[in-house]
């Protein structure tokens, strides 16, 4: 079967092919609209259990770099906020544009970010690990960051300082002592939604908290991401607008921790 991607020959309008659930009824990416979203105070802060970790970057085959936690040892935990239980960082990985004004998936009330950052964490409290977990509709919590251009992001630039190694696609290098929580922003406020993930397979498992405030990163640390290559479709060519457009609300209520 022909590989998905983001071109015209396989992009996210072609998914339906091979992937019907593409037509879902809780599909992501969503626009967040205020006239869909709703105050819910009975929402609890979001809790982190994050610390330095080690990982490994990895230009995913054409599809976004990507940092895999080894989730084994100490790992990363989320809880609180509209989950039950216990998520386990499992990965992080980002999708952009070739402009600032264009590249993230989630968007507010019409308007997108040069990049989001995702933090892809699984539901350990049910399941025994993220193939298990992948597929079920509580199975994934995914924190989403509005990522945008401005000052340079410390943090960040521990990733965008060695994406430069690994332009050509499946390359990868270890990285250690990421701090995952200096990559949330300062304000705890967020949205959420039941969804999906943003890519084939697509399946109906995410429950999306995309935060409200974005990062900022310089345009350099932008321009370092925009140039992760791949071999997509046979040609060496930019990894540019990996990024899958709003899909249907479909009666989905939509919460935000504030007013
Ligand atoms: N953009 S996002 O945060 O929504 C997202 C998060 C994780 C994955 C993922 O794990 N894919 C690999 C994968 C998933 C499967 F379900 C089965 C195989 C497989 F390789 C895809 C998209
Ligand atoms: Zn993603």
């Amino acid at each position: 079967q022909p590989s998905w991607g983001y071109s015209k020959a396989n992009g996210p309008y072609t998914w339906v092919s091979h992937f019907p659930i593409a037509q879902g009824s809780r599909q992501s990416p969503v626009d967040l609209r205020s006239s869909d979203t709703r105050f819910d105070a009975k929402l609890q802060p979001l809790n982190y259990h994050y610390m330095p970790t080690s990982s490994r970057i990895l230009n995913n085959n054409g599809f976004s770099f990507k940092l895999s936690f080894d989730d084994s040892s100490d790992p990363c935990v989320l809880s609180g906020g509209p989950l039950d239980g216990h998520f386990r960082m499992n990965q992080l990985h980002m999708h952009w544009g070739c402009d600032e004004h264009a590249g993230s998936e989630h968007s507010v009330d019409g308007n997108t970010y040069a990049a989001e950052l995702h933090m892809v964490h699984w539901n350990s409290s049910k399941y025994s690990n993220m193939q298990q977990a992948v597929a079920q509709p509580d199975g994934l919590a995914v924190i989403g960051v509005f990522i945008q251009v401005g000052a340079e992001h410390k943090e960040l630039k521990k990733i965008t300082d060695l994406l430069p190694m690994i332009t050509q696609q499946d390359s990868k290098i270890e990285l250690s002592g990421l701090n995952p929580l200096l990559l949330l922003p300062c304000s705890p406020a967020y949205w959420t939604y039941l969804g999906s993930l943003t890519t084939p397979p697509l399946y109906e498992s995410v429950t999306w908290i995309v935060m409200k405030e974005p990062l900022s990163i310089s345009s350099q640390q932008l321009e370092a991401i925009q140039s992760l290559y791949s071999l997509r479709s046979g040609k060496h060519e930019r990894l540019l607008n990996n990024y899958r457009p709003p899909q249907l609300l479909a009666g989905r209520e939509i919460r935000a921790s504030f007013k």
